[in-house]
């Protein structure tokens, strides 16, 4: 298996506060890679930095073998990276349908629009990307009639559909119902042949059934990282588990 992501050093400083610290993770294609730790431990920042959301202070993002660590986001994206953060951001008065249309033409200049994409061939992807994730007999309806959890699954549908080679998830099944957070699982797993993924969740069941590799992280450092088997035996693990969350 090749190294798809490569962050090496990488740190983030808000002003006076260290929220990385040289983080590195590697991050192997047809794997799921779960970043987890206590509330505050660099998380959220790390994903920001892979996707472009932040820049780092120092260190380095490789993708596929390229240097995106000063990419923007639309960089990013032609590269194949995708990502959906916690907040949903569907447009509720459009249709489902819509929604992911968007999604894919939003990746694509208006001229590689008008040379390569038929309709039809767009309406094929975009019910193949809705079929994934339950939602094709849903498609004429506004995202905005959506429940909670379909919109996630809209969402996360909407930045598959451009085909990525990496998925950034932020808390994906956050206000999720556990039979939603279960589908959730089942509903992810069969992109695993296709598109790597790196996951922030706090659900630690959820993430120990979907995950191949665990990194842990806390205060802004690597404490651990891991196949699951691996970091739920870690005894550095487990103290920072018992004492901090
Ligand atoms: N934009 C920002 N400006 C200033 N400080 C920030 C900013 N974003 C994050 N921080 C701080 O950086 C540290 C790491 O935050 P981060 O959100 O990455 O942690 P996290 O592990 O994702 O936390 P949680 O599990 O609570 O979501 C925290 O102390 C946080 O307050």
């Amino acid at each position: 298996m090749s190294e798809l992501l490569e962050v090496r050093g990488v740190t983030k400083r808000f002003g006076t506060l260290q929220a990385l610290g040289g983080v590195d993770v590697t991050v192997r294609a047809g794997t799921f890679h779960g970043l987890i730790g206590p509330n505050g431990s660099g998380k959220s920042t790390l994903l920001k930095a892979i996707a472009g959301a932040h820049l780092p202070s120092s260190g380095t993002v490789h993708f596929g073998g390229t240097d995106i660590t000063n990419a923007t986001p639309y960089e990013r994206a032609r590269l194949g990276l995708s990502l959906k953060f916690q907040i949903t951001a569907v447009l509720p008065e459009l249709s489902v349908y819509d929604n992911v249309l968007l999604a894919l033409q939003a990746e694509q200049g208006v001229w590689a629009l008008i040379r390569s994409r038929s309709r039809t061939r767009m309406r094929g992807e975009v019910m193949h990307a809705l079929e994934r994730f339950r939602l094709a007999d849903r498609a004429d309806e506004l995202a905005g009639a959506l429940s909670h959890g379909e919109q996630q699954w809209l969402e996360i549908a909407m930045a598959l559909a451009p085909k990525p080679q990496l998925l950034l998830l932020d808390e994906p099944t956050g206000g999720m119902s556990p039979e939603e957070r279960r589908v959730t699982g089942e509903l992810l797993m069969p992109i695993k042949s296709t598109c790597a993924l790196v996951i922030v969740e706090h659900d630690l069941d959820f993430i120990r059934d979907i995950c191949d590799v665990l990194t842990v992280l806390d205060q802004g450092k690597v404490l651990d990282s891991g196949t699951v088997d691996q970091i739920q035996q870690s005894a550095k693990v487990q103290q920072v588990y018992t004492t901090r969350v």
